[in-house]
């Protein structure tokens, strides 16, 4: 008898007991006691909750999670329920350590240590080093577990060991739930029930984080924003940025501490000169502290710098690092370095993955608080560049002396001439200052400028013509000359205020002209073509004027109101803009169309713009309509400027275009012609006929006309006759060497 009960298994008792259920009765009312009846009809009656399962389950998980403990809890609170669903008798939640290493157990708000995560001990961690779910019947018996559960090593019963892994791939936890041996099996819907209940508890959690991401990304954006304020408007220090980007990555990832070493590309270092000290304000907020500056080889591992730096100097023991580098496409900016997780004892990857994102802006805001920096720099050296050269550009006192004494000739010494579009400086270079206050004066009177401020400007303005053969202070002189004979003889044309605008844009217009044209700037890519992109040196004379209008004691308008000056401004703009040949021809034709259809009109704004454009350029050309000697050696000047670009093109390996190949002198005088009937006739013409006082020019271009083409026919004579002699000279011998055979 005693050797058949032994033999007796829970499955043979369970199969007597359906098939005698008195057998069962008799032994609930006889032999159990009322309370415990009342206990068993309890659990009883909670079983039919199974169905609620589920809802309790996302009620519990819906409420926010704000760290790895409260996660601990909750998965507890749900392994509790699920456990008394399949009437299991144990759970233990475990929870891997030490960079996934080790598992201890957390129970009850409390984490005790428990094993390596290895194979061949306990089921917990045979589950934790495959990371999948296993089901193991009577595990006493199971020699691949000899430390068996939560619950010790000689346990009798069936466990089912599930890892919690998050959608992200972070593994947080081992459930396992554990059945004695005596009581019914696990069975297939209790599987499947934890199954699912664990699939969505892991799912929540992950939701859980997301949240979490989502609320640090609307802090991430409110940090953006106040950044970007901050950059835009106050244009904030390197400090600044390093400090938000610093206070925010903390709060972002949860870290303790956190340092950002920045690039030093030039030395090839690493530094950082403000740290996390793990001081607070009085808000919270961390209160970093500036010092001097940390370097080191930007090769050397921070993260052991800071391991060594943090352990000797400050006794802060690192036990987990995020560490990440700010970089935009082009540039590492710095690393930012994340030490020990607040919220748990690693740092995860959805951490990894928020800061990650962060990175990008942070590189931007060090991207631009260093271009800003950069630039308030390279705007502080414009300033002391401007600074020297202003001290050299402008006239000394002693340069200044003589023409102060002097503004003006004595009448006797005035060349009867200036006042005719014949006048030639040539034979006067030394006193044109004078010449042109005394323009100025005929023209405006004593009073409309300062002279000793006029004074200053006229030689300034010299001085910043530079010494090239053609376009020099000579030109710069002639021009503005020929614009006051235009002025003189149209009379009730401009108002003052033109006259004036006109007239200093005629001595300035090729202000600090190199001697090459806007082509070559273009052609060699040179800064002043990166810094204009059409009229090349015409803006460039512009702003050359300006500066010197603006420079104290030479601001000849300084009497004009704000307003005033900015119009006096834009029409010395116009008026140097229009120098530029490549403009002219458009406007030429413009105006040559409106005249002819007898639509020409001074007082429309549009027409008298055109008209004084044209008139600057009738005076940029006056030398092909001064006396013919003068003409010849303007021409011979501008060429020797020509020839000297065509050298310079040369040598850089650059075909010159025959006007300025040295080689090819010989076509000159019909470049001239050419020169006259294509721009100079037209213009002229055009000129005289909306500006009658402009006759003179375009009679004495077209004598000019004709001594080139005598010139060319002199040639033309000159070759022939070398040509002739030279045939006369073969001949001759030819005869003579006849005569001798
Ligand atoms: N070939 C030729 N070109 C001229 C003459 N006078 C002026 N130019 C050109 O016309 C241009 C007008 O603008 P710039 O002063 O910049 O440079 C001038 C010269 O390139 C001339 O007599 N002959």
């Amino acid at each position: 008898m005693n050797v058949l009960i032994r033999e007796l298994s829970v499955q043979d008792v369970r199969n007597f007991l359906i098939q005698n259920p008195e057998v069962i009765e008799s032994h609930l009312l006889y032999n159990v006691t009322t309370d415990a009846l009342e206990s068993l009809l309890t659990k009883k009656r909670e079983r039919p909750l199974l169905q609620l399962t589920g809802q309790i389950l996302s009620k519990k998980l819906a409420c926010s999670v704000e760290s790895d403990q409260q996660i601990y809890e909750r998965i507890e609170e749900l392994i509790k329920i699920v456990s008394r669903q399949v009437d299991a008798d144990y759970y233990t939640i475990y929870v891997p350590r030490k960079n996934l290493t080790e598992l201890c157990i957390y129970r009850n708000g409390e984490f005790f240590e428990y094993g390596p995560i290895v194979k061949g001990q306990t089921v917990a961690a045979h589950v934790a080093f495959d990371k999948q779910p296993l089901f193991v019947e009577n595990v006493s018996m199971d020699p691949r577990f000899p430390k068996g559960t939560g619950h010790g090593g000689n346990f009798e019963g069936d466990v089912l060991c599930l890892p919690v892994i998050l959608p992200t791939d972070d593994f947080i936890a081992v459930v396992e739930i554990v059945k004695n041996e005596l009581k019914h099996p696990f069975n297939t819907s209790e599987l499947k029930l934890i199954n699912t209940c664990l699939g969505w508890m892991a799912a929540c959690i992950h939701e859980n984080g997301l949240r979490r991401i989502m609320s640090a990304q609307e802090t991430l954006n409110d940090f953006l924003l106040e950044s970007t304020k901050h950059m835009f408007i106050e244009m904030t220090s390197i400090d600044t940025v390093v400090q938000n980007v610093m206070t925010f990555t903390k709060e972002l990832v949860n870290a303790d501490r956190c340092s950002l070493f920045l690039v030093d590309d030039e030395n090839n270092e690493l530094f950082a000169d403000i740290f996390d000290e793990g001081k607070k304000d009085e808000n919270g907020r961390p209160l970093l502290s500036k010092k001097s500056k940390i370097r080191f080889d930007k090769n050397k591992g921070i993260a052991g710098f800071v391991l060594r730096k943090g352990s000797v100097t400050t006794g802060y023991k690192t036990k987990n690092i995020l560490c990440m580098p700010i970089a935009t496409k082009s540039k590492i900016h710095g690393v930012v370095e994340m030490i020990n997780s607040i919220r748990s004892d690693h740092f995860s990857h959805m951490d990894e993955h928020a800061l990650q994102m962060f990175a990008v802006y942070c590189a931007l805001a060090l991207h631009y608080c260093r271009l800003f920096n950069l630039l308030a720099q390279q705007k502080a050296q414009y300033r002391v560049a401007m600074e020297v050269i202003q001290y050299h550009s402008v006239c000394t006192e002693e340069e200044m002396e003589p023409l102060l004494k002097q503004p003006l000739l004595p009448p006797e010494e005035i060349p009867p001439d200036l006042t005719t579009y014949y006048f030639s400086g040539f034979h006067f270079s030394n006193v044109l200052p004078q010449l042109f206050i005394q323009l100025v004066v005929d023209m405006f009177g004593r009073e409309s400028f300062e002279i000793p401020k006029l004074c200053r400007f006229v030689l300034t303005v010299r001085k910043n013509y530079r010494q090239v053969t053609y376009h020099n202070w000579l030109h710069g002189f002639h021009v503005a000359h020929c614009v006051w004979c235009i002025i003189d003889q149209s009379p009730d044309i401009f108002s003052d205020f033109e006259k004036m605008a006109l007239v200093i844009a005629g001595i300035c217009h090729d202000v600090d002209h190199r001697g090459y044209n806007n082509m070559y700037f273009q052609k060699l890519n040179l800064p002043l073509a990166s810094l204009y992109s059409t009229s090349v040196m015409e803006q460039h004379h512009y702003k050359q004027t300006v500066f010197i209008l603006h420079t104290k004691g030479l601001d000849i308008f300084s009497h004009l109101s704000a307003s005033e000056y900015k119009d006096m401004l834009e029409l010395i703009r116009e008026a140097i803009m229009a120098t530029d040949l490549a403009l002219y021809f458009g406007n030429q034709k413009s105006i040559a169309k409106s005249v002819e259809e007898g639509t020409f009109d001074l007082a429309d704004d549009n027409m008298r713009k055109k008209a004084k454009a044209l008139m600057m350029t009738g005076a940029d050309l006056c030398a092909i309509c001064k006396p013919w000697a003068t003409q010849k050696r303007t021409v011979k000047d501008l060429y020797e400027e020509f020839f000297m670009q065509g050298d310079e093109e040369k040598k850089l390996g650059f075909d010159p275009i025959p006007m300025m190949d040295r080689t090819k002198q010989d076509q000159i005088p019909q470049q001239q012609i050419g020169f006259m009937d294509f721009i100079c006739i037209p213009l002229y013409n055009t000129l005289n006929s909306i500006l009658p006082g402009t006759k003179p020019l375009i009679e004495a271009c077209c004598e000019n006309r004709q001594c080139w083409m005598e010139v060319v026919e002199r040639a033309k004579e000159e070759k022939q006759t070398i040509e002739e002699e030279k045939q006369r000279k073969e001949e001759s011998e030819e005869q003579t060497e006849e005569r001798n055979d």
